[in-house]
């Protein structure tokens, strides 16, 4: 087994070199056991991992620990059973939240994800604006987001709905799949190449877990398990959180990822809403409420069907702090009382234990 087949690269490679440089060994999380405590999969095998030093700092933040997906330098110990873990590589991507009442508390949930898989349900779980938040997180976490559109055989027609999003969020991927009659997998699987990490998001019952059952062709979500062993020699079974596929990709599922709450930062709404954000710097005042000001240019664009009017709907729901034209209200208010738009947070996996060094 080499590391390439967890995603190491020639990016980490250069990232790691003074950690090489200090005799430690690269390796990557695999599963958070507890606070503090991690699976790690070096070139070898798994391991039990533990930090050191300097992430106690009283400075320390609690994203600077290691979070699933992440590349760690490690040395081992001499007992030849747990590893000490010593730093985190800068991340490509993550996924972080905020607990409630903790606003200046960032914790990572998933780290360097390539590929965001936002899963929707082509049933009663359809909700454009629902895929606009998702579609937000992701972009916010740096990884590369593709709606997949699941349970096409229960809708008459996928392919407009395909359309409608595909015109909402321009530049986004979009795969139709059916894990039913099993199409739209093959596309699926292209992106599932060697090395490359992907998670699946997306609300409870909308086909994740099928997905990535199919991806995977076998059902190691609920039994892909793997033999540690702990310092006193006793056998610890831990749930992996970063799992291979027999593609080579990887794939990340954590309790954290499930529990996600969905919030917008300035940066993913910028970053998805570009076109609407540089069309307000074209407006005459600066304070622009977007209503009856004249020298407009949202209103300019809306009039003249160059900014797409549910378009602009969804960015003002989702940005939440300004007040649209009474018709464009009026609109988005009759879709914000549709069920199912406010915000939803991830539900647990139903059954997931997970196992401490203790246990
Ligand atoms: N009709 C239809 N049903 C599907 C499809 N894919 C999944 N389902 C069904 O949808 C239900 C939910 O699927 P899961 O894979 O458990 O959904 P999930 O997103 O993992 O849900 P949570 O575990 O609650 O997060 C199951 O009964 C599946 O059999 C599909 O393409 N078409
Ligand atoms: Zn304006």
């Amino acid at each position: 087994m080499s590391l390439d087949h967890y995603g190491w690269n020639l990016f980490w490679s250069e990232a790691f070199a003074p950690h090489l440089a200090a005799g430690l060994k690269p390796a990557r999380v695999v599963c958070e056991l507890r606070r503090k405590f991690y699976a790690v999969q070096d070139a070898d095998r798994e391991w039990l991992g533990e930090c050191r030093g300097g992430f106690f700092h009283r400075h320390a933040q609690t994203s600077d620990f290691p979070a699933v997906g992440d590349w760690v330098a490690i040395s081992h110990r001499e007992d030849g059973q747990r590893v000490d873990i010593h730093a985190v590589l800068p991340r490509r991507t993550k996924f972080s939240r905020r607990a409630a009442g903790e606003e200046d508390i960032e914790q990572v949930v998933a780290a360097n994800i390539d590929y965001v898989l936002l899963v929707s349900g082509l049933d009663r779980n359809y909700n454009p604006a629902r895929i606009q938040r998702f579609l937000v997180a992701a972009r916010e976490s740096g990884a590369e987001p593709v709606i997949v559109l699941n349970k096409s055989d229960v809708h008459p027609d996928p392919e407009s709905v395909k359309a409608e999003i595909a015109q909402l969020v321009p530049s986004v991927r979009i795969i139709l799949t059916n894990t039913t009659r099993r199409r739209g997998l093959g596309e699926l699987r292209k992106l599932a190449s060697p090395g490359t990490t992907l998670a699946f998001l997306g609300s409870s019952g909308v086909g994740k877990s099928t997905l990535a059952n199919l991806l995977t062709q076998d059902d190691f979500l609920p039994t892909g398990e793997v033999r540690a062993k702990d310092s006193k020699g006793r056998h610890t079974t831990t749930r992996r959180e970063l799992v291979r596929t027999p593609s080579g990709a990887l794939l990340i599922d954590t309790p954290g990822l499930r529990e996600l709450q969905l919030w917008v930062a300035d940066e993913g709404v910028t970053e998805t809403f570009t076109d609407i954000v540089n069309l307000a710097r074209h407006c005459r005042f600066s304070n622009c409420q977007h209503e009856t000001e004249p020298g407009c240019a949202i209103q300019a664009a809306l009039e003249n069907g160059t900014l797409d009017t549910e378009r602009y709907i969804h960015y003002l729901k989702i940005t939440g702090d300004h007040a649209p034209k009474p018709a464009a209200r009026r609109a988005a208010r009759a879709v914000a009382n549709k069920p199912g738009w406010r915000k939803k947070a991830f539900e647990p996996k139903r059954g997931g234990r997970r196992i401490t060094p203790d246990d």
